[in-house]
């Protein structure tokens, strides 16, 4: 891996998305799991950040916190809907309820004998996934292309076997311009690290500020460097947890500049930080 690609963890700031970053996609939503070293490496690289990491996902916060539990993240939900920062405070952008009940009533009726979809509810979106009942899928994307139309302020987004309808006008662009201004965020660079389509709003916004962009799997993309696959990321962020825990030991797990980090001191070189492959 090139020097220019190891992050220094006094200086970055690491957004990562959820299904197929930090998980391996699974065949239902519920069925996802995050594997223990990883939980642990999103831990580790917390600390090491000073707290310098969120989790940009579409979906809801109160589900990743389940699934990250004991872990207590800053969080973006419903691809920027719902904000939780590293004060804890939730913030959630306004979206028409009426609206999303309407949606919720015409995706049930649409579910019904359609064997093997999916209909999911969030806050401010409805997704169709058709991961199940593949050959649905022109009749999925033809459904939600005329709930768009016929709804007022619905945006239409395809993700991995999904189709989604969001509400409130935001995506996950706005879910890092608003992580980006808050500490200890703010005047750090941002890598963000995604798989699906819908992360494409924040591979280019993160580009637009100079930060820096990885896309996880094939697939056309604005992000600028690239993993194989799931897997190769997770070597990548355990391998980079772990050079950041020796760091800290070879210190003695002294108290460094930020404080006590877990990670990096001053003047450790950044060639420690592990490899893409
Ligand atoms: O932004 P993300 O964290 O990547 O979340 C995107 C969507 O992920 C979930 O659906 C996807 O993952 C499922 C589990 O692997 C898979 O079964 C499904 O086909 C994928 O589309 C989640 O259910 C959605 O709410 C998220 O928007």
């Amino acid at each position: 891996m090139p020097e220019e690609d190891q992050p220094d963890p006094y200086s970055v700031a690491l957004l990562l998305d959820f299904d197929g970053t930090l998980v391996e996609i699974a065949d239902h939503p519920g069925r996802v799991v995050i594997p223990e070293d990883i939980r642990s490496a999103i831990n580790s690289l917390h600390k090491a950040t000073d707290g310098a990491l969120a989790v940009i996902s579409g979906r809801p916060i109160a589900e990743l916190d389940a699934f990250l539990s004991p872990l207590r993240l800053p969080l973006a939900g419903v691809h920027g809907l719902e904000i939780r920062g590293p004060d804890g405070r939730l913030q959630t952008h306004d979206y028409e309820h009426a609206a999303l009940d309407r949606l919720i009533e015409a995706a049930r009726i649409f579910e019904r004998g359609r064997s093997g979809l999916l209909v999911e509810t969030k806050p401010g979106s409805v997704a169709f996934h058709y991961r199940q009942a593949p050959a649905l899928e022109p009749d999925v994307r033809a459904f939600a292309a005329e709930m768009a139309r016929s709804t007022p302020g619905a945006q239409l987004m395809h993700g991995k076997m999904v189709a989604e309808l969001r509400l409130g006008d935001r995506n996950k662009a706005h879910a890092v311009d608003h992580l980006m201004e808050l500490p200890p965020f703010a005047g750090r660079q941002p890598w963000f690290f995604g798989d699906d389509v819908t992360d494409e709003d924040a591979f280019e916004r993160v580009n637009h500020m100079g930060g820096r962009t990885f896309k996880i799997g094939p697939g056309d993309s604005e992000a600028a460097g690239r993993f194989a696959d799931t897997a190769a990321f997770h070597r990548w962020l355990v391998s980079m947890a772990r050079a950041c825990a020796d760091a800290n030991d070879m210190q003695g797990g002294h108290q460094t500049k930020g404080g006590n980090r877990g990670g990096l001191g001053e003047h450790a070189p950044s060639h420690n930080l592990g490899s893409m492959k």
